[in-house]
Parts: structure tokens; sequence; C-alpha cells
């Protein structure tokens, strides 16, 4: 992480035992990792598990003295692939990435895991990002779970518990020989809480000592005939032998009185909302104390049948708490009754909706309609005799703007797309491929660019089959961020176009970081990184592709350039791909790194200026073109009072971080010569300061004649 720094969360990850760990959710898996062991972590960034990788790659230090490798990794599937290194050594492994986008991209290597299975405790810790909160499609990872047989914790969201899922997913790994994932949801990762700490413990073996004394064993690789041995050896062995884990260990916890003669069975994820729906009907105590008969699952995968049978017997009915879709535990549970003969009433979706994040207005609905159903004794006096309807909570959801994801205000990759808007006005639209990062902010309004996106580095793979059959017609245009280009473009979108003759442009937004996920470093990022090979040119690994028509722009935000450059690429006779690569730096990690600079500088007394943009009201005539064209935050409108005019002028507010953006719109598109630029000097030259208190005489005595002659309404 080139302009953030961490230092405060890496002092918590060398806490000894005894001492009170406080912090957040994927913080304490941070810490646990290291108190079990763990030889080597690795992982792709993205939300909700962006801390983990960010803090580890900033404690380097604490890694090195317990001999713990770490690897910011190209992607998810090598992050997976990285865990080869449990298959043989009784090495203990954990890589994290964002599921469900990560565990797609990790699959091939995912299976392959699966299929040997390991010997040293193998965690995959997975950012759930599902609900309300996501940035993602609605997916789960339990699917992924199922197929390739990886057993799945779902701790209670609490940071004891999620530190013991740490420990419980080692050895569980350990156990059964199977991959673990531990599912961390976005609250699970974000809630804040304590636990005890326990010494850092440093790893039984080393990768180091793993290379000094290599091993294989032909059994464990995934060739046949050993494949065909590997799955039977998943059903008769490995996941037996996870059950006995799961049983013995008591990872799955019981609450509430086992005579209830109803019960919940729910996700480990699910207990802190449930918790409250209950403490709402009047039901739980806020620390959890209920009579409601509850078994919490936090291994979601495998259910161990005896357990659920177990639970179920005598009651008359069960609740399944189930968040996301398809209802895989519900279908396996009522599976298993079925089978064992069980008349309890089986509940879940239906009463619960199908999809979507369960938070607490759904399940004090859903708990509320079971409980009717099958317990309405249980039920407050409050809830059984409602005679009146609840006050309505006014929809005020179209008085108040809304907040689509967007730029920030000085984005270098704004005006990539007001070119691309200007090309289009001037040729037309065209078909347009995106891809995954802050670039696909195009496809919202003021740009509207953008037809699909297809996966992470896949925009320009995304535009493959849309080939024109006349080399005189239109072509494709397609995005992809620096990040995703290292993730996989440079194969998949990049090598895959020259191989196949396309003759799209490609636009390539190189911000210098991976943005999206937390301004993390990246192969072609500018800064010096004291533990990453960074300073790698893009256009050195595209011509290296084959592409024989690059163009390097360095400063995104000469839209004029950008967009004769676009248009050239358009009406290129060279054969094979036009790549665009657009290059100018993030501007929220350039404002993290040059503000407490600029600040102290100035504190100093030395001379800084800061460049300023403003709107000239006379000149400005209220079409707002500018913003049609910029869409940037710091871009307002104003009254002037003037009743003369009726629409607001355009006004620039004090977020301004002086990009220049909106000026050189205005140039480029010929729109607008109301923008004037300003420098903000602090500590000026005695010089300068003459020189501004003679202009500001001149200009005051001419601001005072033109009031003097101006017709004022009263
Ligand atoms: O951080 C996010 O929100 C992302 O979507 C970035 C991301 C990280 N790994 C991925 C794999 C496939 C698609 C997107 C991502």
């Amino acid at each position: 992480m080139a302009e953030r720094s961490f230092a405060k969360e890496v002092k918590k990850l060398k806490m000894g035992a005894g001492e009170t760990f406080r912090g957040e959710g994927i913080l304490a898996v941070t810490k646990a990792l290291l108190e079990n062991g763990v030889g080597y972590v690795g992982g792709y960034q993205g939300s909700p598990i962006s801390h983990l990788m960010d803090v580890l790659a900033d404690a380097q230090e604490i890694l090195g003295e317990l001999g713990v490798h770490f690897e910011a990794s190209a992607n998810e599937a090598t992050a997976t692939a990285m865990l080869a290194a449990s298959v043989h050594y009784p090495i203990r492994g954990a890589v994290t990435f964002k599921s469900t986008v990560g565990t797609n991209v990790a699959s091939d290597a995912l299976a392959n895991l699966a299929s040997g299975g390991v010997t040293g405790g193998a965690l995959i810790i997975v950012g759930e990002d599902y609900g309300e909160g996501s940035s993602i499609m609605q997916e789960r990872t339990h699917a992924f779970a199922m197929k390739s047989q990886v057993w799945l914790l779902d701790p209670r969201p609490n940071l004891p518990s999620i530190v013991k899922a740490v420990g419980d997913g080692f050895e569980l790994s350990e156990a059964s020989n199977t991959p673990v994932m531990l599912q961390m949801r976005i609250r699970s990762c974000h809630v804040y809480g304590q636990f005890t700490a326990s010494n850092n413990r440093p790893p039984s073996m080393t990768v180091s000592e793993a290379l000094e004394n290599p091993r294989r064993d032909l059994t464990r690789i995934v060739l046949p005939p050993a494949t065909y041995l590997h799955e039977e050896e998943k059903l008769t062995r490995r996941w037996p032998a996870a059950e006995r884990f799961i049983l013995e260990r008591g990872i799955n916890e019981r609450f509430g009185d086992p005579a209830s003669r109803i019960g919940i069975i729910l996700q480990g994820g699910m207990y802190n909302t449930l918790i409250r729906a209950l403490n709402r009907l009047g039901l739980a105590s806020i620390y959890g104390d209920t009579q409601i008969d509850m078994l919490c699952l936090n291994a979601v995968y495998p259910l161990v049948e005896g357990q659920i049978l177990d639970f179920c017997e005598g009651k008359d009915a069960v609740l399944i708490v189930e968040e996301g879709q398809p209802n895989f535990i519900e279908q396996a549970i009522g599976h298993m009754l079925y089978k064992a003969g069980a008349r309890v009433i089986l509940q879940g979706k239906g009463m619960l909706p199908m999809g979507g994040e369960y938070n607490g207005q759904v399940l004090v609905d859903a708990l509320g309609l079971f409980l009717e159903t099958h317990a309405p004794e249980l039920l407050p006096v409050a809830k059984q005799a409602v005679n009146e309807p609840a006050t309505p909570i006014p929809d005020i959801s179209a008085k108040l703007p809304s907040r689509p994801p967007g730029f920030c205000t000085g984005c270098p990759e704004r005006p990539i797309f007001a070119a691309t808007k200007l090309v289009q006005e001037e040729l037309g639209p065209h078909h347009i491929s995106s891809d995954i990062g802050c670039h696909l902010f195009s496809i919202m309004p003021p740009f509207d660019i953008g037809a699909t996106t297809m996966g992470y580095g896949l925009g320009p793979a995304s535009a493959a089959a849309l080939r024109n059959k006349d080399p005189k017609g239109k072509r494709s245009i397609s995005f992809v961020g620096d990040g995703g280009f290292w993730h996989n473009g440079l194969t998949s979108s990049i090598g895959n176009a020259v191989f196949n003759k396309n003759d799209g442009v490609i636009v390539i937004v190189d911000n210098f970081y991976s943005s999206a996920t937390g301004g993390q470093d990246i192969l072609s990022s500018r800064a010096d990184n004291p533990t990453k090979t960074t300073q790698n040119p893009i256009i050195d690994a595209v011509k290296g592709m084959g592409v024989n028509w690059v163009r390097q722009i360095d400063r995104t935000y000469d839209v004029t350039l950008m967009r004769d450059t676009m248009k050239e690429a358009l009406a290129s006779d060279a054969e094979g791909p036009k790549v665009i690569i657009a290059s100018s730096e993030c501007m929220l990690n350039k404002q993290r790194r040059e503000k407490p600079l600029l600040a102290r500088a100035a504190r100093d007394g030395k001379r800084v200026v800061k460049p300023r943009f403003g709107v000239d009201e006379d000149i400005c005539t209220g079409d707002h073109a500018c913003m049609r064209l910029s869409g940037c935050p710091s871009l307002s409108v104003k009254d002037t009072g003037d009743p003369l005019r009726d629409d607001p002028v355009a006004s620039i507010d004090q977020s301004c971080v002086g990009c220049g953006n909106c000026g050189e719109v205005a140039d480029a598109a010929v729109l607008c010569p109301s923008f004037w630029q300003a420098e903000l000097v602090s500590n000026p030259t005695r010089g300068e300061s003459r020189l501004a208190r003679f202009a500001q005489r001149i200009i005051t005595r001419l601001q005072a004649r033109r009031e003097a002659s101006r017709i004022v309404f009263q």
C-alpha cells in the first residue's frame, strides 16, 4: 500500500498472551493467523478483506521474525495455487480474497487443491460480499464449497468466535486433509470488538525448510489414476473425518432451552441479527439469553446429519435461517428429515425472503410469522394482540437525490470518458465494453458509456465477438484498468486480441494502483516499494504481447489529446488491436501523499502553490454543458440572485483539487470561456504580495465602478 500506513494495526499484531486486542473482525483474523503458526499467507485484495492484505503488507518485520512468507498474489487463482505448499508439507497456509468474484477466478486451483487434499492446514478466508452493501453480483460461496468439497466455516460475528474459527479451521483441515474456507461476511469483517491475544507462534515448518527437504507423494497429484481415487477418498475418509472433528470440537453451538417445542437452525453469520430480532420481539436479552432452542452452525458445510436429526427430534417446527439462494442448507436438512421419516415441520424460505440480505427487519418479520404460526403463546402480548397498525414510515426516496457511485473530485479517469463522449458526438455511438475498477463508473451519468462488464480484466475480451467485417466500419471500444490488466487482462484480453487479429480499440486506464480495492501497488505502480518490484511499464508488456499500434498518454487531463488519439485509433489502417494507455495518478492516492507534505511545508513557512478553478458568473450562461461532460462532484450550481437570469450558474466548491479537467473539457468541447484558474499561494514572496495588493486595488476600483452602474432590484 503505497499511500496509506497501517503502522497502528501492525502494532496490534505484535500483542502477546493476555493482552486485550481491540479492533475489526478482519484484523482479528490477521492476528489469529500468526497465533496459529501460519507458515505463509497470500491473497488478492478486494472489499471486504483488503484490510488483511494491507496490514500484512506493512507487517514484513513481524512476518520476517516469525519466518512467515507473505505474498500479494497476482490474482485469486495464484493465491489458491499457493496453497500447494500445504499439499505435501505439514505447513499451515492461508490465502484471502473477495467472494464470490475471487472464488470464480480461483476455482481452477481450488478444484485441484481439493482433489489432491492437503497435509498442512489450508485456510481460505473469503470476504463474502453479499447483501445491501455489496458491490458485486449476488451469489454464494457455499456453492463452491459443495462442488469442490471444501469445508465452509461461518462463525458468529464476534471477535472471540472469529479467532476460534481460525484455529478450528486449521485443525479441521489437517484432521480431514481438506482445505477449509472461512467465510467472513461484510458485517463480520467490520464488526468491532475485543479478544484476549495469545503469543504469535512461528510455523512448525517454514517454507525455507520445505525447500531444503523437498517431498512429493504421487497419490496427492491430480493425474489419473490418482484423480479417481481422490473422489473415493473424499467420500469415505475425508468427509467422515470432518464430521467427527466438527462434533468432537463442538464447532456448532446450541443455545436456549433444548426442551423447546420449536427450534431455529441458523448460519453462524446470522447469529447477531437473529438475536437482535428475538430481542425486539421480547424473546432474548441483548446478550443472547433466550428460551428458544437454537442450533448455530459455525460450520455450514458439511452438515452433520446426526446433529441435525438430534436437534429436530421431538420438535413441532424448525425454522432454517439461511441467507442467500439457492437454499442449500434447507434442502439438505429437508432431505435428511425425509429420509429419517421425521414429522417435524420445516420452515425457511417462503417465510423468509428467497434472496437478499437478512437484516434486522427481515428477521423480525419472519420470526414473528414463524412464531405466530407455530408457537403463538411465545409471542409477547404486544405482538399477539396487534390492534393498531404500525405508524407508516414515509417514503422519502423520491425527494432525496440518489447517490450513484461516481469518480472522485479530480479523478484522472473522468477526462478519458469526457473524451470518449466527444468522440461519440462526432463519430456516432459505438459498442463499448467495460471492465471492473473505478473506470466502471463511466456507465453512470453524465457519461453513460459501456454496455457490459464481464469480469476483472475481461473488458477487451468481452468485445472479442464484436468484429466488423467491414474494415472501414465502426470498431468496438473497450476499457480495462491497470489492476485488471495485471490480474489477468494481459493474457485474457490483450493476448487474445492480438492472437485473433481483433481490430478494436482498447483503452488501458492506468492510475498507478489497484485503486478500486484500496490503492494497492501493482507491477506498473510508479512508486518504489521496498518489498515489491514496481515500475514495470504497461507499454512494454503490451508490445511484448505483440501489439503494434500503441499510444502512451501521460496526462489524461489533456482531453484534446485523448479525443484525437481515440479518433486516430478508430480510423487507423493498422492491423490488430489499437491500444491506448491512458496514464495519470489516482487523485485520491495523490492527495493522500501530497496533502500532508504541502500542509507541513506551509506550516514551515515555505512557499506553497495550490491551483484552484472557478467560474465567472457573469460569463456562465447556465447551460451546464460543463457538468454534462464532467460530472465532477466539485461542480455545483449557484443562484446568482439576478431575476433576469433563469438558470443557476455553474460553481466550483472548495473540494476542487485543481486538476484542470473542467477547463480542459471546456476547451476541447469549445464550450465555455467562463472557467478561470487561480493560484492559492501560502507564504508568498514579498514581490508576489506587493503585486497582489496592487492587483486587488485595481480590481476593487473596477468593481466599484461597475456596481455603481448596476440596476438593483429591491
Ligand atoms: O474490490 C472489489 O469490489 C472488486 O470487485 C475487485 C475484485 C477483486 N477481485 C476480483 C475478481 C473478479 C472481479 C472483481 C474483483
